[in-house]
This record gives structure tokens, C-alpha cells and sequence, in this order.
């Protein structure tokens, strides 16, 4: 039988200065050097932050004055871009409420985004979930750019981050774009989490998200200084939930479960969940760097790995099993974002 790996004990998120991986003239030594630290993290925690990541504070800050300005509109204006009118795409803005985690509506409204394709675009044409234009609101008039201007930043740095988790696997730098990543699925969503009751009439917890693990391979997050995101930590047997508090000028990283299945489970995409008491709206900003629709994702071949995984399907908060997945990601995500979406999914599914 295969051991399972036990993910460390960790009572904190690591905090980790990628400079080295975003500028190009740096040496091998040092990016092997922060991919050590990368592979650390991921082995711990599969959370980490990083700060040294070169992404420019001036478009972050016009970005979440723009998200603030927007949220704090009325309910029909923003119902204007709601994402009914999104059709597959996915695309558009969701009440408070509009979104499920394991059944139960999440104490958040967002928006959804994604790269901005023309409807000439082949996987467009075919009405292909997830791919096509954005709806972007009238108000504020920048927002439009910023998005834009944000998600192609991000996508930078996500093609960074995973060379050094490459290098951190000993594989080569450009192991993921070559496979999967060449052209990411980019999903990037603005949630603002209103202040409310801690119980619901019904005496349980209200979670501005509840307990999850993200879809993909990397998401890199933006968070005000609210507080409130939490991670699960398993130390010694023993579920606790260890708070990601803000740390400025950086984003919080947390591997999903394509990496989590790719490496066998040695990397984990580890359980999280966000509870706003800070009394005041939280502004969140996570930004999924995923595999491409069509890929077909595999765990990796490399000696590194061998004897690694594992059934974590008694463990995952889901029931199910990364492992034994089999298909595309676009079946992946497709799967559950038709949990979460439930009115949505049946919509896309009619339109097929
Ligand atoms: O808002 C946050 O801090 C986390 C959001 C999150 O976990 C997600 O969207 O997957
Ligand atoms: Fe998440």
C-alpha cells in the first residue's frame, strides 16, 4: 500500500520574498534557493504568502478603490451585469447569497472575471463553459482596465510562481507551461464580504465562504486588512484552523487539487474558509491560475514522487478523491462549479 503523506504540522503561513523568480536577471542559485522554500510551504501547509513580487501597488490600489466604488452601489445597478446575463461564460455579478459551498449560501457578493474573449475565439464559438467575454460594469468607468491590466499582471506572476514550484519538484523550470499552463484558464474573482450575524436562524455557523479547497494549480490572493481567511492545519491528528491574517504588500498562495493530484498528493490543497468579523465589509481579491480547458491533467513521473499518494478522499472536505479523477480539467471544474452555481449549471447544460 502507499503511504499517505501527513501533511507537517504548521501553526503559521510561511511568508516568502520570490524576487528571485520575477526578475529575469537573477541567478539559478537564488531561484533555487526561494523553490526550496516554495517546495517547503507546499509540503507544510500548501499556503504561503509572497511579498518581493513585483506587482505594481499603484494598480492594486486604483483596483480595490474601484471594487469598494462598486460594491457599495445599489442592488439594481448591479444586478445590471449580473450574471445570468453572462451566459456560459460565467461572467458578471452575484448577491450576497448567489454562491453555495457544500450547499449552504456563502455570506459574500462578487464578481466574476475571466480572460476576455472574442466571440471568433474557437472555444467560444463551440459555447464553451468559462470562455468568452467579460460583463463589465458602467460604473466605475475604470474598472474595465484595471481588471484587464490586473488579471494580465497576475498571469505573469502565476507563470513565475510555478517555475519555482518546477524547480522545487526537481523538475525544470518550465515543466507546467510546457504541459498545462501555456495557456492558464484564468479566473479572477472581486468578493466583498458584508459584515452580519456570526449563527443563522438555524443556530450554524455563517461562513463568508465555507470550508473548500480550490480547483486548480496555484491561486494567488488579494486581501484587505480585514482578516478572516483561516486554514486547516492537521498537526498531530488534530484539525485546527490556523488564521492567514493580511500582511501588506503581499498575496497569499495556496496550491489547488491539480497540483495536489499532479504531485500525488505530496503537495496538498489544503482546506480554507473565511468568516468576516471585523465588523465592516472584507474586500478580497483571488485570482485562480489554472490548466488550460483541454488538459488532461497526470500525475507527475519523477523518481521524486514515487510511493506518494494515496486515497484523501476520507479526508477531503468534499468526499471525493483528486486521484481518481479522470478527464479534462474543463470536466473538473465544470463539476464543481455546477455545485456552487446550481441555477447556472442547469442553464449551461439546457444551452448544450
Ligand atoms: O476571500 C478569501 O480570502 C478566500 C476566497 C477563497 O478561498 C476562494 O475564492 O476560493
Ligand atoms: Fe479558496
Amino acid at each position: 500500500m502507499n503511504a499517505v503523506p501527513v501533511a507537517a504540522e504548521f501553526d503559521r503561513v510561511p511568508i516568502i520574498d520570490v524576487r528571485a523568480l520575477v526578475e529575469p536577471s537573477a541567478s539559478l542559485a537564488s531561484r533555487r534557493a526561494v523553490a526550496e522554500q516554495l517546495g517547503a510551504a507546499c509540503r507544510e501547509s500548501g499556503f504561503f504568502y509572497v511579498v518581493g513580487h513585483g506587482i505594481d501597488a499603484g494598480l492594486q490600489a486604483r483596483l480595490e478603490e474601484s471594487s469598494r466604488r462598486f460594491f457599495a452601489l445599489p442592488l439594481e445597478e448591479k444586478m445590471a451585469v449580473r450574471m445570468a446575463l453572462g451566459g456560459p461564460a460565467w461572467r458578471g455579478y452575484f448577491p450576497v447569497g448567489g454562491e453555495l459551498t457544500s450547499g449552504r449560501p456563502d455570506r459574500k457578493e462578487g464578481l466574476y472575471f475571466g480572460a476576455e474573449l472574442p466571440p471568433t475565439h474557437p472555444l467560444v464559438r463551440t459555447g464553451t463553459p468559462l470562455h468568452g467575454s467579460n460583463l463589465f460594469p458602467r460604473e466605475p468607468a475604470g474598472l474595465r482596465d484595471e481588471v484587464l491590466a490586473y488579471m494580465a499582471a497576475l498571469t505573469g506572476l502565476g507563470h513565475a510562481l510555478m517555475s519555482g514550484i518546477a524547480l522545487s519538484l526537481g523538475l525544470d523550470a518550465d515543466y507546467f507551461a510546457a504541459r498545462y499552463t501555456a495557456d492558464p484558464l484564468v479566473l479572477f474573482r472581486i468578493f466583498n464580504y458584508p459584515p452580519g450575524p456570526e449563527l443563522a436562524e438555524d443556530g450554524q455557523p455563517v461562513w463568508g465562504v465555507g470550508e473548500h479547497t480550490d480547483y486548480g494549480v496555484l491561486t494567488i490572493l488579494k486581501q484587505d486588512d480585514a482578516g478572516g481567511l483561516q486554514v486547516k492545519s492537521r498537526a498531530g491528528g488534530q484539525v485546527r484552523w490556523v488564521e492567514a491574517p493580511p500582511v501588506p504588500d503581499s498575496f497569499v498562495c495556496n496550491i489547488g487539487d491539480m497540483l495536489d493530484r499532479m504531485t500525488r498528493g505530496l503537495y496538498r490543497s489544503t482546506p480554507h474558509r473565511v468568516r468576516n468579523r471585523a465588523g465592516r465589509d472584507r474586500l478580497s481579491l483571488p485570482f485562480f491560475f489554472d490548466p488550460s480547458w483541454t488538459a488532461e491533467v497526470r500525475p507527475i513521473d519523477s523518481p521524486a514522487l514515487e510511493g506518494a499518494a494515496s486515497d484523501d478522499r476520507s479526508e477531503r472536505w468534499d468526499g471525493q478523491s483528486v486521484h481518481a479523477f479522470r478527464g479534462t480539467y474543463g470536466d473538473y471544474l465544470l463539476g464543481k462549479v455546477g455545485k456552487v452555481f446550481p441555477e447556472l449549471r442547469a442553464e449551461v447544460l439546457s444551452s448544450k
